[in-house]
Order: C-alpha cells, then sequence, then structure tokens
C-alpha cells in the first residue's frame, strides 16, 4: 500500500500501546483562574504547555478545544499551533475539536486548515458536525483518506439538547443518529484494524442498545467526570464497541493542575479506571 498511514490503524496501535483515554485541554477561563494563571495569552500557553508536558507522552489522544484558543485571537490559535505540534512531537495523536461544518464547498476549505499536511493546524483528525447533511462532509472525508488523517462525526452527543435533532425519525423510520452511523459503517467498510471515521458519542446516555455502534471506526466517547459519567458507565453504554471507544476527559483531569505531577496522576486514574471497565466485558 502507497501512501500514509491511515488514522484508524494509527489510533487502533495507539490504543493498544497506550489505552484509549483522550484528554481534552480545555482552557476555561474558570480553570485559568483556578491554576493562578491570567485570563490571557500568557495564560493559556502556561496552561496548555503544562498539560502537554504532563500527559503527551502518555496518553493516546489529546484533544485541544479550538473555541478555548479561538477567544484569544490570532495569537490564541498561535499557542493552539505549538500545542498541537508538541503533543504530536511527544507521541501523542491530536484530535482537534473544533466541530465544523459547512456547505461542501466551504467544508474543502475547512478540511484544509486542519488535514492538509502543510497547515499550521495540521491534526491527526478533525471533530465534525453532520447536520448539514452527512454528504457535505465528503471533501473531509476525501482529504482524511489523502494525507492519512481522520474525522470524528457527531452522532449522538453527550449534551441534552442533542436529543431533539440526533433522536428524531425520519421518514424511513431510522433517527437522525442511527443515519450518521450508518453512512460512517459505508465509509469504514474493509478497513483493517479500524477505519478512521469515527463518531462521536456521548457517554452519558445511558442504553444505546438500540443503535449500532459497530460501524468499523472509532467512536470518540466526551462525558466522563465533569458531565457525571464514569468509567465504569462504558460497558453498559456502548456494549461489545467498547472495544473502539476513545473515552474523553478534560475538566475531570484539568482541575487537578496546575501540578504536572497531580494532572499526569489524575490521567493515569481515569486509564486505570477505563483500562477495568474495558476488560471487563
Ligand atoms: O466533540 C466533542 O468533543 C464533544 C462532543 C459531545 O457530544 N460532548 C462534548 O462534551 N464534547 C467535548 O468534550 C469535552 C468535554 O469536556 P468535559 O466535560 O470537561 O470533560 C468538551 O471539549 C466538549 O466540547
Amino acid at each position: 500500500m502507497t501512501g500514509p498511514e491511515p488514522f484508524g490503524a494509527r489510533l487502533r496501535r495507539a490504543m493498544d500501546e497506550r489505552g484509549p483515554l483522550c484528554v481534552g485541554i480545555d482552557p476555561h477561563a474558570s480553570l485559568l483562574a483556578e491554576w493562578g494563571l491570567s485570563d490571557d495569552v500568557t495564560g493559556l500557553e502556561r496552561f496548555s504547555r503544562t498539560v502537554v508536558e504532563a500527559v503527551a507522552d502518555r496518553v493516546a489522544v489529546l484533544k485541544p478545544q479550538s473555541a478555548f484558543f479561538e477567544r484569544f485571537g490570532s495569537r490564541g490559535v498561535a499557542v493552539l499551533e505549538t500545542t498541537v505540534r508538541e503533543a504530536r512531537e511527544a507521541g501523542a495523536l491530536v484530535v482537534m475539536d473544533a466541530k465544523r461544518g459547512d456547505i461542501g464547498s466551504t467544508m474543502a476549505a475547512y478540511a484544509e486548515s486542519f488535514l492538509h499536511r502543510d497547515a499550521p493546524l495540521f491534526s491527526d483528525a478533525l471533530t465534525v458536525s453532520p447536520y448539514l447533511g452527512y454528504g457535505s462532509l465528503s471533501p473531509a472525508v476525501a482529504l482524511a483518506r489523502e494525507t492519512g488523517t481522520g474525522l470524528f462525526v457527531l452522532a449522538l452527543t453527550s449534551n441534552p439538547e442533542g436529543g431533539e435533532v440526533q433522536h428524531a425519525i425520519r421518514a424511513d423510520g431510522r433517527t437522525v443518529g442511527a443515519t450518521v452511523l450508518g453512512h460512517l459503517a459505508v465509509e469504514n467498510a474493509g478497513e483493517e484494524p479500524l477505519g478512521s471515521f469515527g463518531a462521536v458519542v456521548g457517554a452519558t446516555l445511558g442504553d444505546l442498545s438500540s443503535y449500532d455502534l459497530d460501524m468499523g471506526g472509532p467512536i470518540l466517547a466526551p462525558g466522563i467526570g465533569a458531565q457525571g459519567a464514569t468509567a465504569a458507565d462504558l460497558p453498559a453504554v456502548f456494549g461489545g464497541a467498547v472495544r473502539n471507544v476513545v473515552p474523553n476527559v478534560s475538566r475531570g483531569v484539568l482541575r487537578h493542575g496546575p501540578d504536572a505531577v497531580a494532572l499526569r496522576d489524575a490521567a493515569e486514574r481515569f486509564a486505570e479506571e477505563v483500562r477495568a471497565a474495558v476488560a471487563s466485558v
């Protein structure tokens, strides 16, 4: 096979070697204050560097939340560029959480911003919204295939408001969320050991046995910690698909800063709980 190694294969290896935990880099103003940092670019830079130095050499995935960097304009985006680069250099895969979604021709530009090899914000994967129609994402799918990167498509989100759209029943009797999962199954068909086109499915959602989560790609599962889910919930929520789950914890880890050792210990506790939960299935 020619071309770069696909994201799904790289992610599977990282999950096997490091465990599947994803730590979110979400520099909320309230966390900057708790860490004794100023709510400005200097505080943002210190916060992000501390998280990267504490955990990027041990967790499979880091997920910077773009909004908390964009808040500071171009200088915040420059910090985001450095964060992505340093996290990748330390061996973590970076999922850029920017939740992009637009009509196809504009979607192509969003994809180039994060998934083109020469982009300053080049990341291993990007979160995207399919709610302008799944097909609107096709330029991002095409570029991801070319550059060996991936997408995480919002399917069943962790927030309580998501249901009015995602659980809505279409004319064919399927829910909108199930339809998104179906598109991803087609995208990932035949990809071994794991497809590159993942779904975002909240860990907060309870029993999802009415959904076919086995769509051949990874499942990014936010909601553990601050939103109330625990690692122990994962088997009940995801069933057999739990082996493809990348659980995300942001504030649940970040609130242990600014001490790097405390951050690392918190991430390792979550990683251990996740390992035990996955092994129980
Ligand atoms: O795509 C996401 O990452 C995401 C999807 C979703 O359904 N719910 C959700 O919480 N997220 C993100 O996951 C992170 C959760 O943060 P904590 O609640 O602090 O662990 C935030 O960056 C959210 O934007």
